[in-house]
């Protein structure tokens, strides 16, 4: 599989499909340091990003926003002294897609960057 994190997101509706278990097992070996959480019964990738101060936080939280308004694709950011917890999951399937794996190896590569 080439690298995720050089993938683009494709377009996903209502119909698109939820990542199989087989899927699951193997995308989050290219992510290993996120966690599949479910909440509400949906479930959804998740990691918190360790930080010095607030302003670096804050300043990764934006350059998140950035790559997620580029891609149309969202996670839920939280943003607190000293750490970023990103959350993605679709909406649209209430579940995990192909894009959310590739949207987590972008969030690792941003901090990488850092
Ligand atoms: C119309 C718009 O592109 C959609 O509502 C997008 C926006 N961002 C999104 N982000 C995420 N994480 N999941 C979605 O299903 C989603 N849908």
């Amino acid at each position: 599989m080439s690298d995720l994190k050089e993938q683009k997101c494709e377009a996903c509706n209502a119909e698109a499909p939820k990542v199989t278990d087989e899927e699951l097992a193997e995308l989050m070996r290219e992510i290993p340091e996120w966690t599949p959480v479910t909440r509400d019964g949906v479930m959804q990738l998740e990691r918190e990003f360790k930080f010095k101060n607030f302003k670096q936080a804050l300043a990764f939280t934006v350059k998140i926003g950035a790559i997620a308004e580029d891609e149309a694709h969202h996670p839920t950011l939280v943003t607190e002294w000293g750490k970023v917890t990103v959350t993605w999951w679709t909406h649209s399937i209430n579940g995990l897609h192909k894009n959310d794996f590739i949207m987590a190896a972008r969030t690792d590569e941003a901090r990488n960057e850092d």
